[in-house]
Order: structure tokens, then C-alpha cells, then sequence
């Protein structure tokens, strides 16, 4: 009996310490709650496009560092596509993403909700996966160059409310990568195959037109320019397209590299879903209207799969 009362006490002045403690640590708990209200609310308003643009920090120094080839190194390229291509993945709500030189841009469609488009968390998620992405393909890519130092992205959040405004912003990163290529390429071809130094080929090119730089390469190096990779010339445009996989015509979505000019009218006659008429799952289970042309250049290893060279 004795050993009962004593066990019964001792439970309950233990239930009673438990009580205290708790009511303690909700007291405390309320008392720091009011720092919640310090986050604010960053929701992007409805019914814009939202574009994530990440871009290397110092990649002038990281692309030297690991001996990327001047002015455009192809594998370093495709690492970048297929970082982005690990974005796509995750978010189906990309409907397109633009690469070039250490950047890329990523358009969701304007109804998504997405983490109820709160613009941080959007902006670090696309950031890190990109980020980590990279890094984890790097060796897939960059054979044995050792990966030197921890590469890193910054990221913005830009928002465009038209259809046009969104064309606006890409024409402009297309225009800028045919501009700083068609000087690069005049810039590298005249130290690497001239033999002028850095400053001889700036000064050479100071004040040339487009057309200059274009001449100069064909009359001095025998490079017609709009023969050069469309990679490098364009950029890396990145659409979920519907193709013919293998040879039991299966077809599939998947998310296709193509290299074309986005500037012009005809890109976007050509990829009329991406603008309007784009619902949500529709798409999906669409075949392409008219047999529009499959794009050519389907980068296998991006892909990761056998291609038909057959058009969906
Ligand atoms: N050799 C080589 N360099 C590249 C290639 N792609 C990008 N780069 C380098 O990366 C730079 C990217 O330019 P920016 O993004 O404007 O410059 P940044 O050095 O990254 O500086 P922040 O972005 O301001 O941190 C280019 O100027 C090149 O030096 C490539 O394919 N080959
Ligand atoms: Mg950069
Ligand atoms: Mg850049």
C-alpha cells in the first residue's frame, strides 16, 4: 500500500514538473514567436511570367583556372545545359529555359504555383539545384580536369507581365551572345592564330562593326562565321518536345536542346505553345500540329537516350 502511494506520488509530481516545464516552454516559445512576423511575405503576383536567371560568379577566373578552350568550350557548355536540364526536371513549370556563356535564364509559365510563388524559395531552389547539378556532372563532362574550387551561381528573380516583354528579354541574352561571340571569336582567332597579344587584338578591334569582325575572319583566318557551332552562336534554348525514341516510334516528352533564333517571329509560329496556348497537362498528351520540324540537333548525351532522326 505503502509502495503504492509512494509510487503514485512520485508519478504524479512528475506529470506536474512535465506541466510546469511545458507550460514553461510555451510561455517562452509566445514570448519569441513575434520574430515570425519579422519574415515577410514575398509571393510574386499572379498572372506574370517569372524568369530565374543564375550566372557564374567569376567565371572570367574559373574558366581560365580550368583551362576552358577559348572563346567557347563545348563541354563546359553542355555541363551548363545539363545542370539546366536537372532544373527542367524538377520543375515542370519551366516551359523554357535560354543558356549562354556562364549564364542561364529559366521562364515559368505564368500561372504556376509553385511553392505558392514565394520568389525566395523559387530563387534559392533553382539556384542550389543548378549549382549542385553542376557540380555533380562536372566529371561527366570536364574528363580529367579535377574540379579546383567550389564554383558558385547568384540568381535573380525578374518578372515580365507581357508576352512581348518576356520576347524582349530573351532577344536581349541572344543578341548579347551573338555580339560577345562574334567579338571573342575575333579576339582569340587574331592572339592564337596571329600571334597578337591581348592588347595588339583589342586595339585592332576597337570601334569595328559586325561586319568588320565578320570580314576579318573570313579574309584572314578563312572562317565564314555563320558557320560556327549554332551552340555557340545562339545559345541553348531548352523545350519539352515530343519525340519519335528508338526505333519502336514510341513518343515521348523530353527536354530537347535546339539552337535557334529565338529574335525572330518564326521561332515562336514554330513553338506555338509556348505562348497562349500552353495549359497545363494539355500539352502532355498533344501531338505536335502540322508535324512541325524536330529539331536537328538533339544532343544525345543530354538526352541521355537513342534518338530517331525521325520528326514527331
Ligand atoms: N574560355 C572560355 N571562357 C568562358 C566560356 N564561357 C564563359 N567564359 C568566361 O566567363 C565569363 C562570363 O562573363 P561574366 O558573367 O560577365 O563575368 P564573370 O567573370 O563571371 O563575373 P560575374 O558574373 O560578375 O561574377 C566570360 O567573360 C568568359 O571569361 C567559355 O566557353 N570559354
Ligand atoms: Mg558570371
Ligand atoms: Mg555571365
Amino acid at each position: 500500500m505503502n509502495l503504492s502511494i509512494k509510487l503514485f506520488n512520485s508519478l504524479n509530481l512528475q506529470l506536474k514538473t512535465k506541466r510546469f516545464l511545458n507550460i514553461g516552454i510555451s510561455m517562452a516559445c509566445s514570448r519569441y514567436e513575434y520574430v515570425k512576423d519579422y519574415e515577410r511575405d514575398d509571393s510574386i503576383l499572379p498572372n506574370v511570367w517569372i524568369v530565374i536567371r543564375v550566372d557564374g560568379k567569376g567565371f572570367h577566373k574559373f574558366s581560365k583556372v580550368h583551362d576552358f578552350e577559348k572563346p567557347n568550350d563545348e563541354k563546359a557548355l553542355n555541363l551548363m545545359n545539363n545542370a539546366a536540364q536537372t532544373v527542367m526536371e524538377e520543375f515542370r513549370d519551366i516551359i523554357l529555359s535560354y543558356g549562354q556563356s556562364d549564364e542561364y535564364s529559366f521562364v515559368f509559365r505564368k500561372e504556376t504555383n509553385v511553392f505558392n510563388r514565394r520568389s525566395s524559395k523559387l530563387l534559392s531552389y533553382v539556384t542550389s539545384l543548378f549549382t549542385s547539378s553542376y557540380v555533380m556532372n562536372w566529371p561527366n563532362w570536364m574528363g580529367d580536369m579535377k574540379l579546383q574550387y567550389p564554383p558558385c551561381f547568384d540568381g535573380r528573380v525578374v518578372l515580365y507581365p507581357s508576352d512581348q516583354n518576356l520576347r524582349d528579354y530573351l532577344s536581349w541574352r541572344q543578341a548579347d551572345v551573338h555580339i560577345n561571340n562574334l567579338y571573342n571569336t575575333a579576339f582569340w582567332n587574331l592572339v592564337l592564330k596571329a600571334g597578337l597579344t591581348n592588347q595588339q587584338a583589342e586595339a585592332e578591334l576597337r570601334g569595328t562593326f559586325s561586319a568588320d569582325k565578320n570580314e576579318l575572319l573570313f579574309s584572314r583566318f578563312g572562317i565564314n562565321y555563320n558557320d560556327l557551332p549554332a551552340m555557340f552562336r545562339k545559345g541553348t534554348i531548352l523545350l519539352r518536345k515530343k519525340v519519335v525514341v528508338n526505333k519502336d516510334n514510341a513518343k515521348r516528352q523530353l527536354i530537347v536542346p535546339i539552337h535557334e533564333d529565338l529574335i525572330r517571329e518564326k521561332f515562336w509560329k514554330t513553338h506555338s505553345e509556348l505562348l497562349g496556348k500552353y495549359k497545363p497537362g494539355e500539352y502532355d498528351n498533344d501531338e505536335r500540329p502540322n508535324g512541325d520540324k524536330l529539331p536537328e540537333l538533339i544532343s544525345r548525351q543530354i538526352a541521355n537516350i537513342k534518338l530517331d532522326d525521325k520528326e514527331s
